[in-house]
């Protein structure tokens, strides 16, 4: 089987979101924790999940760079960056400088950014982003503990990203289809623009968008504009229909959740998990202290496991209890102490007999797959659009990334009814 997409996540659950865009399109995708080191799977794709969205930008790089090196030596016919379909960054990155640097190594000049994802209600309109009805820096993004975003307008917000300059490919465009979006793209790449955000309201302009850059090196977004691209592969005759490639061992055993994920959507998902089941909330301001929280939790949980429903530990918290912590300990020492804290439960879950684990946030999820020392992931069937059970191998148990923003409100319970 030749490898046809190589994938570079920034983040775990970005990376486990695409790998499921593509297994639901028929390509057979493996995801790969960290820059892989022996041979790599047999797939159609390989996403290599980095924990880079927030690395310092030389970190983030290098980290990518070396990851592409081996997706293309591995034969990769063409490369997908995939960041947070809210574009998660600061202005020094590490979106800008990451697609710089893979457009340099690929010998390409032009790539376009496409962070639409209508499923999860990310659309792009005249550049600028929305979640639902929101623009993106009134969404509660503002608030991200890491990654705050308080622009939407994304023309501006990857121009101070990069050197390059970077146009629009605007609805009235991408509406009209393929063929109107692969001119406007080579009018702007002939223009001088390095990098065209492209509108997106629908799967269709998902669709066309895909079959417009079939050609392009380099294609940076959310896992949405990834879905037309098995299609390009079929058209060439790369890609044979596979039969669901979604299949995962049985799963059983004791369940749980851990949250370090502060979104909107996270905290209403830990309200209403509390009318079902045993939640605990750390109080990390209280006690600032990862190994004293772990074992507060731990302890915690003793007595409280069961295999038809899960407990719920969570870090989460409000903005003001994010910011309170931050203005005590500076924002990346309070996130490391958290994730710390987090993923020491996971691991202590787990040694517990923990077989099916919900871990809640990108970051958080790059700490706890980490230390359980997960070297690639198995994808199954979605829980919610973006979130799929996976099986973690070497670890032999079953988890589910989610993406901080993605899931119902009932998505805690819910999974479990879903593998
Ligand atoms: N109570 C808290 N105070 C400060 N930071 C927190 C708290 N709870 C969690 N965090 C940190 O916030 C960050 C959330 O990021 P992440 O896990 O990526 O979630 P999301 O998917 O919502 O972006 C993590 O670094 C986490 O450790
Ligand atoms: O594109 C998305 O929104 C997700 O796949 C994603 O990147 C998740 O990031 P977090 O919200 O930090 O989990």
């Amino acid at each position: 089987m030749p490898l046809l997409l190589g994938c570079i996540a920034d983040d775990f659950t970005g990376a486990t979101d695409l790998a499921s865009m593509l297994v639901r399109n028929g390509m057979a995708t493996v995801q790969v924790i960290g820059v892989p080191t022996g041979p790599l799977p047999e797939a159609d794709a390989i996403v290599v999940a980095l924990k880079s969205r927030t690395a310092p930008v030389r970190d983030a790089i290098a980290e990518s760079l070396a990851a592409a090196d081996e997706l293309l030596s591995a034969g990769a016919k063409q490369i997908f960056f995939k960041y947070c379909s809210t574009f998660d960054s600061t202005d020094e990155g590490n979106i800008g400088p990451v697609a710089d640097a893979l457009l340099k190594r690929l010998g390409a000049g032009f790539a376009l950014a496409c962070p639409a994802f209508p499923a999860n209600n990310r659309s792009i309109y005249q550049g600028h982003l929305f979640v639902g009805a929101h623009l993106l820096n009134e969404s509660g993004m503002e608030n991200h503990p890491l990654t705050p975003m308080k622009d939407a307008n994304l023309v501006r917000v990857l121009s101070r990203q990069t050197e390059g300059s970077v146009g629009l490919v605007p609805f009235a465009v991408v509406d009209q289809g393929a063929t109107a979006i692969r001119q406007a793209m080579t009018r702007l790449a002939e223009g001088g623009r390095r990098y065209a955000i492209v509108d997106a309201t629908s799967d269709q302009h998902l669709m066309a968008i895909g079959e417009a850059a079939a050609s392009h090196a380099l294609i940076t977004g959310g896992s949405g504009v990834a879905m037309g691209l098995p299609a390009n592969f079929r058209a060439k005759g790369l890609l044979p229909e596979r039969a669901d490639a979604a299949n995962l061992p049985a799963a059983g055993g004791l369940c749980a959740v851990v949250a370090g994920s502060c979104s909107r959507a996270t905290l209403g998902q830990i309200g209403f998990a509390r009318d079902h089941a045993p939640v605990l909330e750390l109080d990390v301001l209280g006690t600032p202290d990862a190994a004293a929280l772990a074992a507060q939790a731990l302890a915690w949980a003793e007595g409280r496991l069961d295999a038809t429903r899960p407990i719920v530990i969570a870090a989460s918290a409000p903005p003001e209890q994010v910011a309170a912590l931050q203005a005590k300990l500076g924002r990346d020492a309070a996130g490391a102490l958290v994730e710390h804290a987090l993923s020491t439960v996971a691991e202590g879950l787990v040694a517990r007999g923990v077989k099916r684990l919900v871990v809640a946030g990108g970051e958080t999820s790059g700490a706890v797959v980490s230390r359980l020392g997960v070297t690639r992931l198995r994808i199954g069937h979605e829980i919610d659009p973006g979130v799929p059970w996976t099986f973690a191998d070497p670890t032999g148990i079953h988890l589910a990334l989610k993406s901080g923003n993605f899931g119902g409100r009932d998505f805690f319970l819910k999974a479990f009814d879903h593998v």
